[in-house]
């Protein structure tokens, strides 16, 4: 059994994978005589990976950490510095490649921050962007005005906002999906396959025709990192 771990800016994700199959777990029951090895990926610092890497040493299971890589079997990163692009990107990206191989993709993971990146079919990494999440989005308003004000049970819709916080809700959602337009305008392919993962996640891919909402999205990138990988 594989112990996967997803370590964001806001909160830690584990799962446990068996015979290819996922399962998002609790970290706080884990069955580590059955774990043989713990595989992470981590934007940050965290102290709850620590403890878990602590116990993983205790029970001697063998960890690896999931890096970016220039090239990944022909998945190739847009970025010089590769090292400086997210492991979660990384990771989303490989998943789209191995999930949707020859169609052109575009990857939205929506955490702390909404990321966006373009794949095409020959598994060309094109980039992509770094929004502020929806939630920060409406946070840095709010903090930082003196009459907007949210309501926690708006929801974000894709119109016309009529009172405060519909403005800044549906503001925040109309800037996240005016971006995926954007995105769209980098592919010659105008059918890309639109993926989406993370917190708000269903909420975007509602907003599209035939989009793809897989919350394991970043989990099956990281098997799939460790597959490709150990070879
Ligand atoms: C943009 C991110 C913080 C998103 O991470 P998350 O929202 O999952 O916490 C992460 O991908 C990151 O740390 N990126 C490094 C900068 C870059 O990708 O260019
Ligand atoms: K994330």
């Amino acid at each position: 059994m594989r112990l996967l771990i997803d370590v964001g800016n806001t909160a830690l994700k584990a799962a446990l994978c068996q015979q290819g199959e996922i399962k998002p777990c609790d970290v706080s029951a884990l069955p580590w005589r059955k774990i043989n090895e713990l595989v992470y990926a981590s934007v940050g610092k965290n102290e709850q990976l620590n403890g878990l890497l602590a116990q993983a040493s205790a029970f001697q299971v063998p960890c690896f950490e999931a890096k970016v890589t220039k090239q990944l079997s022909n998945l190739s990163c847009a970025y010089q510095q590769f090292s400086n692009l997210g492991i979660d990107r990384w990771l989303g990206l490989i998943a789209a490649f191995q999930l949707w191989p020859q169609q052109d993709c575009i990857v939205i993971d929506t955490g702390t921050a909404t990321t966006i990146d373009v794949l095409t079919a020959q598994g060309q990494h094109l980039g992509g962007w770094i929004l502020p999440g929806l939630d920060l989005m409406t946070r840095s308003l709010t903090q930082n005005t003196q009459r907007v004000f949210d309501d926690a049970n708006t929801p974000f819709a894709n119109e016309l906002g009529v009172n405060t916080p519909n403005g800044l809700k549906n503001g925040a959602l109309v800037a996240t999906l005016g971006a995926v337009e954007q995105a769209k305008l980098h592919l010659t392919n105008k059918k890309p396959q639109l993926i989406f993962a993370g917190g708000y996640g269903a909420l975007l891919k509602a907003q599209f025709l035939d989009a793809i909402y897989d919350p394991q999205l970043v989990m099956k990138g990281l098997n799939y990192w460790y597959e490709l990988s150990k070879n």
